[in-house]
């Protein structure tokens, strides 16, 4: 079976990639699978920055080409906090439910129609031998003001998707895949991805 390596330590991340590349027959290994593999630091300013950062490193660790997610929560009314400070927000212990805390408590005085927000994903493709490409998606919503629903992760919870009254933790892992920030990125990646695993074989 074609395995594909995404680099990253998340579980929720994992578990939607596994989802959205079994469709397309593939394996997925992840950096839960390398227990020794380091942490990247994500020094850069942009979502693709840190996606580039994470995807280069570790494919050149590797050897191999790897596929990397850097991914947040864009608040408007927070100046587009946490933004890519998402994972850290509440502190470097990386705690989902103290940062949708964190968000909650800056938001209560804002009124729903001042609560938009947005997911965003940034994918970047990296190998040893080609150029690296990113892609993105996203998907709009308003923030919450307590968290619905079980499902999902990070800040599911809070984010009511636009057009379906429902939050993102409300959704069934099929449904959340149908139309998440990482899914349409994903999407735009999957016929990039042939070509480019047709020139990792030159
Ligand atoms: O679909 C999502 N549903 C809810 N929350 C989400 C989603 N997608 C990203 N998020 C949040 C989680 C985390 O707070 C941050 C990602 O931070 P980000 O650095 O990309 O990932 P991470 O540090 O958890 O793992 P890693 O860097 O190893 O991939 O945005
Ligand atoms: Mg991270």
């Amino acid at each position: 079976m074609k395995t594909v390596l995404i680099a990253t330590k998340n579980k929720g991340k994992a578990r939607e990639f596994e989802s959205l590349f079994a469709l397309k027959g593939y394996k997925v290994l992840t950096l839960l699978d390398v227990p020794e593999a380091p942490d990247v630091e994500e020094t850069g300013s942009s979502f693709e920055e840190n996606a580039v950062i994470k995807a280069e490193t570790i494919s050149s660790q590797a050897g191999h080409f790897v596929i990397a997610d850097d991914s947040g929560l864009i608040v408007d009314a927070l100046d587009g906090r946490p933004g890519i400070y998402s994972a850290r927000y509440a502190g470097e212990e990386k705690s989902d439910k103290a940062n949708l805390e964190k968000v909650l408590a800056e938001l209560k005085d804002v009124p729903e129609a001042k609560r938009t927000a947005r997911f965003y994903c940034s994918l970047a493709l990296a190998s040893p031998n080609q150029e690296t490409i990113t892609v993105s998606g996203s998907v709009e919503g308003i923030i919450l003001d307590e968290p619905r629903g079980e499902n999902g992760f990070g800040y599911d919870s809070v984010f009511l998707v636009k057009d379906l009254g429902k939050s993102m933790a409300e959704l069934t892992s099929d449904e959340k895949n149908q139309i998440s920030h990482r899914a349409q990125a994903l999407k735009k990646l999957e016929s990039l991805l042939d070509t480019f695993l047709e020139r990792e074989k030159l």
